[in-house]
């Protein structure tokens, strides 16, 4: 069986599901959502020719002055009277423009002698100081396009938009399921055969950044009926994952399990190192994610394919990891026949690769805070070289 490419895989999986529907949300509770449809501006902002400094609205033409002061326009307060030749507006930043102003004297650069005023620096060109109607965006501007994703930033766009709530894609309920004779739960004691179920607690910790609920349905016997009705149960879920059984071993349950439950399984085995066993298909409206058990292998394949469904079922166009260039600290091996994702960290002198890239090397991995992206047939790589990596922290 051929190994399928991981931008393929990818590509198939978001295939496997559209987004979920759009509800609506008020603003406060949108961060980190994505934008459902297009958003467009209820209103001009700002909302008149607005003043940028504390000082005087003038007529450039009338540099230096001297103006009669008449009249102020404060930031909410009324629209004051048009400046008749000669005269002057005390202004405050914020506040609107009176007709016939086109300049703003900032006070520190003003000479006031009760209502006269002059000017103690040199001419300003027309328009200095002052915010346009309507520069920043006007009514019906697109201000952001489905599938955004709602940084601080665009928030603050939306709300100056005039929008208090906003359409954003529904966030996806996500299933683990934990599968193997020989895990126990979190903290509890380990006989000889046995070991902590790491996995589950990883996978959440995980998805903690995305907008997701999860739901852990625990640790499943490497046993076909068990299996077949953990993910039975599971398939209320948008989103079910499980790690271990992937593979080919006698005690590798998920896929006959998978297909026992109903379940219609797309793609098996990608060709990237680690992560190669990892499953995917659809079990009612459930997208499914068969994750290897190894925990380097798991995080990669999350990192890689779980968090970016998570990202297009809650409604991102852009739901695949960043990835950036850096240069080696020290030399790499050749890959073989499949991409290899190395874990690794950014030091002083570049990026070096962490010391066992054995997949179930955990102390290893704890110490990464990227991967290092290498597609397969690369050659080997010196220390100096450029390389692709998947940052993991900013
Ligand atoms: N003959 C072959 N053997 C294996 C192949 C292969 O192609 N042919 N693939 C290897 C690769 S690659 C991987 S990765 C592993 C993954 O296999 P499984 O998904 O079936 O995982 P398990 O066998 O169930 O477990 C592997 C390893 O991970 C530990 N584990 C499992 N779940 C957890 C958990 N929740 N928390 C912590 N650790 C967990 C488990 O005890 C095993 O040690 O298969 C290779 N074999
Ligand atoms: O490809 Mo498996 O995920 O390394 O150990």
């Amino acid at each position: 069986m051929s190994l399928l490419p991981v931008a393929e895989a990818q590509a198939r999986l978001f295939a496997l599901a559209p987004p979920l529907p759009a509800e609506t949300a008020p603003v406060a509770a949108c961060t980190g959502l994505w934008l459902a449809s297009d958003l467009l501006a209820l209103r001009n902002q700002p909302w008149a020719d607005l003043s940028a400094m504390d000082g005087y609205a003038v007529r450039a033409a009338e540099w230096p002055g001297p103006w009669l002061v008449a009249g102020e326009s404060a930031a909410g307060g009324a629209v004051p009277a048009p400046l008749a030749p000669g005269q002057a507006c005390r202004i405050f930043t914020g506040a609107p423009l009176p007709a016939g102003a086109d300049t703003i004297l900032i006070q520190e650069n003003a000479t006031r002698e009760r209502d006269r005023l002059t000017a103690s620096d040199d001419p300003l060109p027309v328009g200095r100081n002052i915010r346009p109607a309507a520069s920043d965006f006007a009514t019906n501007a697109r201000l952001l396009a489905a599938g955004s994703a709602l940084t601080p930033a665009r928030i603050a766009l939306a709300v100056l938009g005039g929008h208090g709530t906003l359409p954003v894609g529904r966030r996806p309920t996500v299933a683990l399921i934990s599968t193997g004779n020989e895990l126990v739960p979190p903290g509890e004691p380990t006989p000889a055969g046995s070991l902590p179920s790491s996995n589950a607690a990883m996978l959440a910790a995980m998805l903690a950044a995305l907008p997701c609920d999860v739901i852990d349905l625990g640790i499943v016997p490497d046993d076909l009926d068990a299996m077949t009705a953990a993910l039975k149960r599971a398939a209320s879920a948008d989103i079910i994952v499980s790690t271990g059984g992937a593979s080919v071993g006698d005690h590798d349950m998920v896929r006959p399990a998978f297909a026992q439950a109903g379940g219609r399984l797309d793609f098996w085995k990608i060709r990237m190192r680690p992560g190669k066993p990892l499953m995917a298909g659809t079990i009612a409206d459930a997208v499914f994610l068969g994750l290897p058990g190894n925990p380097v292998s798991a995080f990669v394949t999350a990192t890689l394919f779980l968090l970016p469904l998570v990202r297009h079922r809650a409604g991102s166009t852009a739901p695949l990891p960043r990835l950036s260039e850096a240069r080696l600290a020290a030399p790499l091996p050749a890959t073989g026949d499949r991409d290899d994702y190395l874990r690794a960290y950014r030091g002083e002198a570049g990026i070096v690769s962490v010391t066992s890239q054995d997949s179930a090397a955990t102390a290893a991995m704890a110490m990464a805070d990227c991967l290092i992206v290498r597609p397969a047939g690369s050659s080997i790589a010196a220390a100096g070289d450029i390389v692709t990596i998947l940052p993991l922290t900013d």
